[in-house]
């Protein structure tokens, strides 16, 4: 299936920086495979008129819990624990494999809407999250969240369960596997010896909460007299390739190891003020050469997986915390939102940037509306002034999985249905219009 973007303004690299410039490209299979001059031999199926549109590679969340978007505004206000043990858990505990699929479903929507292609998710329902993937033709990590304490049986279970799910997608290339040690409070650091070890004889990287909270630098503070990320690193956690979510509350030298160690550390800037958590020293991170990217966290932390809204937070408020316009400007933002989430999920020779050899991986912008005129700067109109609603088309491995801002390969209407079913199932319809 051969696919041309006629004419069309595309965000391309050019060494370190993003350029927007007028071009065509064309896409054969899963691939482009040109960008520019026609390549001998190339038959188009399909062109699509790139008048008025932008093309942009598809933006990567970089943490994020699909299942939870049938939790978005149940569990508002609240402190991170409060949050997470007293009103999450408990609801966690009484869903089904079934809701987390529609959760899921539900979270691919919202995402392709504003124009994600790609996402890295920490999940506890198996198959579930995969099965969505699958259908929806979206890219995806899945993580296999593992709690557990020593060599208990239910931590080893999860670690079997973690390969049981990457062994049955074997069948999709669109889909990888990293396991998913949820955060230092919930593993203790024998379980997390033997998940760092797990991850290297099986090849997998690393995903992980660290330094979220106050309390959470507390706590591990009395339990081992060190940091989260101190923890981490002396049980092996960042011996393979490793993503570490949210690292607000960190230190000089926390940084120091992260940076010493690759460690990507993925910023959610919304979930961090919504839990009363603060924000994560972005600026000096990336000032150290840390390989920062971005995302959404789940749906009932945000309580959006919209990473237009995410990127213009991220573009924003290190500017006001620092009192500092230049803090991570809009270029540096739209690559952290792109590039800098291929890297960290070791998909950067596939996806990430517009590059001939690379999956089709594209969102198409609609430029003849509010937020993007005049276009005398598109990289600022993405960062400051998009909001999801311009993306029309998306292109994931080569195949248009929305048009005209219709998804096509899954059923909306069912999706919203199903999902308010099941806050209605479990009494968490409060009915407040
Ligand atoms: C074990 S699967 C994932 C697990 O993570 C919980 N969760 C969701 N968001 C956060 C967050 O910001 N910090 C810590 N834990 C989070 C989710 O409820 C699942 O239990
Ligand atoms: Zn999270």
């Amino acid at each position: 299936m051969g696919i041309v973007l006629k004419n069309i303004l595309a965000v391309l690299p050019e060494g370190h920086q993003d350029v927007v410039k007028e071009t065509n490209i064309y896409i054969e299979d899963s691939r482009i495979v040109a960008i520019g001059t026609k390549p001998a031999g190339f038959v188009a199926d399909k062109v699509i008129d790139g008048k008025d549109r932008l093309a942009i590679p598809g933006l990567i969340n970089c943490h994020t819990h699909s299942y939870m978007s049938f939790m978005r505004n149940v569990a508002d206000d609240l402190s991170f624990m409060d949050w997470l043990f007293g009103t999450i858990d408990p609801i966690e505990q009484q869903m089904t494999d079934e809701d987390t699929y529609w959760g899921a479903c539900l979270a691919i929507i919202e995402m392709m809407k504003s124009g994600t292609t790609c996402f890295n998710d920490m999940q506890m329902n198996i198959h579930q999250t995969t099965k969505a993937v699958k259908e929806s033709g979206m890219r995806a990590v899945i993580c296999r969240g593992l709690v557990g304490s020593g060599d208990d049986e239910a931590g080893q279970i999860r670690l079997k369960q973690a390969y049981e799910e990457r062994d049955a997608a074997k069948d999709c290339d669109r889909l990888t596997f990293m396991l998913g040690p949820h955060a230092p409070y919930t593993c203790d650091d024998a379980y997390m010896r033997i998940v760092s070890e797990e991850a290297k004889k099986n090849h997998m990287g690393i995903h992980v909460h660290l330094s979220e909270s106050e309390s959470e630098i507390q706590q591990i503070k009395e339990k081992y007299g060190m940091s989260p990320i101190e923890m981490a690193v002396q049980n092996g956690l960042f011996d393979v390739p490793a993503i570490a979510a949210h690292c607000v509350q960190i230190t000089e030298s926390d940084m120091d190891i992260l940076k010493k160690k690759n460690v990507s550390v993925v910023t959610n800037p919304a979930s961090n003020m919504k839990l009363g958590n603060g924000f994560a020293p972005v600026p000096a991170m990336i000032e150290k050469g840390i390989n920062v990217c971005l995302g959404t966290d789940g749906a009932a932390s945000n309580n959006s997986l919209n990473m237009f809204h995410e990127l213009s937070l991220l573009t924003l408020i290190h500017k006001g915390v620092k009192k500092t316009p230049q803090c991570v400007s809009a270029k540096e933002g739209f690559r952290i939102a792109t590039i800098n989430g291929a890297k960290a999920l070791g998909l950067e020779q596939e996806t990430g940037s517009l590059e001939a050899g690379k999956k089709a991986d594209i969102a198409i912008l609609n430029l003849n509306t509010p937020s993007l005129t005049p276009r005398n700067n598109l990289i600022a109109g993405l960062s400051y002034s998009a909001n999801g609603s311009e993306v029309e088309t998306v292109i994931i491995d080569g195949k248009i999985t929305m048009e005209n801002r219709k998804v096509l390969t899954l059923d909306e209407d069912m999706v919203y249905k199903k999902v308010n079913d099941i806050i209605v199932r479990m009494g968490l319809d409060k009915k407040e219009y």
